[in-house]
């Protein structure tokens, strides 16, 4: 997009295909004052086919159920009554990181499988920090790939922050350490850290998770302050899945839902919400620097349910 487009319109931008899918689904619905069954019956299943989840869904039917459209029912004014319902469930996990910690740094831990758009995010998230005049940090903790420590340190470059790093194979726990000493030495506000992606492997991702937890309570019994899951939208539901696992693997304490833009599945959001309640920090709708910001869920619901 070009550079005078504003957020609101990149939102909309990367969120269009979601909205097409949804308002093509709703379209041609009308009724003269309540919706009868068949009618919300196709808009539960347009819900489910776009993403949504037969938990938002069904909790959304049953609130267009009991909603008296005193003017008829046209398909601008549906459309109006799902955003409304779909920001009323986003609205309670909309929540950005706050850099509050005491002692400083703020330890981030950002995890996430291969792809998922992780080391993206971690430059996004420092960027998004340095423009609040943060101090900034990154950690190669993901020392399984010799490339994932390359691509970091070419991003904390661009970005203009410093990074602790250690060869390839080494200790993740250890890279750890070393930056939040040295994070604490230079004053630095946020410490982000990168970790591997090993969903395959539970068992030693989980260990690995463990000692880094370990060794940050060291030296700071607060540490990580947050362990964030980066999740690429167009997954659809197996990014539900992730949740699930990672939670279980890695206390995950917030999502950032990235490469919203290309993707019908912008959905997905509202049914990671319904299902699970982890707050949702940010969403990723490119993949420029400051493609990312907090997470909007009244803007961010007006574009899924198509009104614009
Ligand atoms: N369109 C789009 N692309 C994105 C977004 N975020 C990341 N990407 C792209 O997704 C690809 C993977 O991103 P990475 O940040 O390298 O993902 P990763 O999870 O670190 O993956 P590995 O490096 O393979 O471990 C890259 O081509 C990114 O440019 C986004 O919000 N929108």
């Amino acid at each position: 997009m070009s550079e005078g487009t504003s957020w609101t319109e990149r939102v909309f931008g990367g969120l269009r295909k979601t909205s097409e899918r949804l308002g093509e689904n709703l379209s041609g619905i009308v009724s003269k004052t309540r919706l009868d069954d068949a009618q919300l019956d196709e808009i539960e299943d347009a819900l489910i086919l776009s993403d949504l989840g037969p938990r938002a869904a069904a909790r959304i039917r049953e609130r267009l159920a009991n909603e008296k459209f005193e003017r008829g029912a046209d398909e601008q004014s549906i459309k109006e009554a799902v955003a409304e319902e779909i920001a009323k469930i986003l609205r309670p996990v909309a929540k950005p990181i706050d850099i509050v910690a005491f002692p400083r740094p703020q330890v981030i831990l950002v995890i996430g499988v291969n792809g998922s758009g992780k080391t993206t995010t971690i430059a996004k998230l420092a960027h998004y920090f340095q423009e609040l005049d943060y101090g900034v940090m990154l950690a190669a903790g993901d020392t399984f790939r010799a490339a994932a420590i390359g691509q970091l340190k070419v991003w904390a470059d661009r970005v203009g922050v410093p990074i602790v790093t250690g060869p390839e194979g080494g200790d993740p726990a250890s890279i750890v350490f070393d930056a939040v000493k040295t994070a604490t030495d230079q004053g630095i506000d946020a410490l982000i850290v990168d970790t591997a992606g090993r969903l395959q492997n539970k068992r030693e991702l989980m260990d690995e998770l463990a000692k880094i937890r370990r060794v940050l309570g060291r030296l700071n019994p607060e540490a990580p302050h947050d362990v964030v899951l980066v999740l690429d939208a167009t997954n659809g539901q197996n990014a539900l899945q992730q949740i699930e696992t990672f939670k279980e693997v890695a206390g995950v304490t917030g999502l950032i839902m990235t490469k919203l833009d290309g993707t019908a599945r912008g959905g997905v959001l509202v049914a990671a919400a319904e299902q699970y309640g982890l707050p949702i920090h940010a969403i990723g709708v490119g993949e420029r620097l400051d493609d990312l910001r907090p997470f909007d869920p009244d803007l961010v619901a007006r574009v899924i349910a198509g009104v614009a």
